[in-house]
């Protein structure tokens, strides 16, 4: 059942977002919908390429319109090279601090790609278990069912080679989590021809470069940083403060442990969260000692 609903998730579909769903509140609707109606209770226009006859696809040994033979590959007598044909693909990143739309952007994307007739899957870290494994959620509650792989070099294999090969568009979400981030989008862009649209934190919460996020500015098309609203001050929001003490660099959480700050507030947070962690490290010896 599981399998199915996410088989569904690679085919092309139509959301309209904000999402005006059957039920009032999509997430009571997805959390109460058994798997197999996971997906599709909007108003949905779905284009399943049921069989070859019915949608000719990108690479397809079957029947395939002038549109999709040459819809990402260059026609032959490209500059340079009068026999071959290179894919062209692309790569879209979306970066900023948490709660600056990241999801909410990646979701429209894959909304605008679909209405497009562009099949499109979203994959994210499985380390991300905040809103359930088999979706993506922004923090609104608004869901798209997704793969959930610790890798992204899993992802051929688990949709299977066909599927892949029919994937117009792929839709990474917390990208900050895949170590694999920069080989699996150059040879989905540069050998597969794919539109890979990253959405990921370029920050940890010290403000350092956060997994492989920022190496594949270089191999971008186009980056986009957003901002949330400061927490404290209402400015524009570039950096995320944790509020807790914990020092390693992954900790899954949401507004419990973190928030969006100005540049000014995080200074100013930072060196309070610092200023407690001395006192409570200072005062952790002093019982050790006595
Ligand atoms: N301080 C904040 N600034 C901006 N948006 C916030 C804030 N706190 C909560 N939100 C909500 O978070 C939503 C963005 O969620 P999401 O797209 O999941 O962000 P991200 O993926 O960047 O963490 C916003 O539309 C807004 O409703
Ligand atoms: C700053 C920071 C964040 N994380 C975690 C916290 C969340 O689970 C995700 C980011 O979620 P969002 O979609 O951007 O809201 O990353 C972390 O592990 N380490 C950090 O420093
Ligand atoms: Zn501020």
């Amino acid at each position: 059942m599981f399998a199915v609903s996410r088989m569904k998730a690679l085919f092309p579909l139509q959301i309209s977002l904000p999402v005006a769903p059957a039920f009032p509140n999509a997430a009571a609707f997805f959390s109460a919908a058994p798997k197999s109606t996971l997906f599709f209770n909007f108003p949905a226009v779905i284009q399943f390429p049921a069989s070859p006859s019915l949608r000719p696809i990108m690479g397809s040994s079957g029947p395939a319109s002038s549109r999709v033979q040459n819809r990402n590959f260059w026609p032959a007598g490209a500059a340079g090279d009068s026999t071959a044909s290179y894919p062209s693909g692309e790569i879209h990143v979306i970066v900023g601090p948490m709660f600056a739309g990241k999801t909410t952007s990646l979701l429209r994307r894959i909304q605008s790609e679909s209405e497009n007739g562009r099949s499109v899957a979203v994959v994210k870290s499985d380390k991300d278990t905040r809103y359930g494994l088999d979706s993506i959620v922004t923090h609104d509650g608004l869901k798209l069912p997704c793969w959930s792989l610790p890798k992204l070099s899993m992802f051929r294999q688990s949709l299977g080679v066909d599927a892949y090969n029919q994937l117009d568009v792929i839709g990474i979400d917390e990208a900050q989590f895949f170590g694999d981030l920069y080989d699996f989008c150059r040879e989905a862009a540069d050998q597969d021809g794919k539109t890979v649209i990253v959405a990921g934190l370029d920050g940890d919460y010290m403000r350092r470069s956060f997994g492989a996020v920022l190496d594949i500015i270089p191999l971008a098309d186009s980056v986009t940083k957003l901002t949330a609203r400061c927490e404290l001050c209402g400015k524009r929001a570039f950096f995320t403060l944790r509020k807790t003490d914990e020092t390693m660099v992954e900790l899954i959480a949401g507004a419990d442990v973190y928030m969006p700050v100005c540049r000014q507030h995080y200074v100013s947070g930072q060196a309070v969260v610092e200023a407690t962690r001395a006192v409570v490290e200072e005062s952790s010896e002093k019982v050790q000692i006595g």
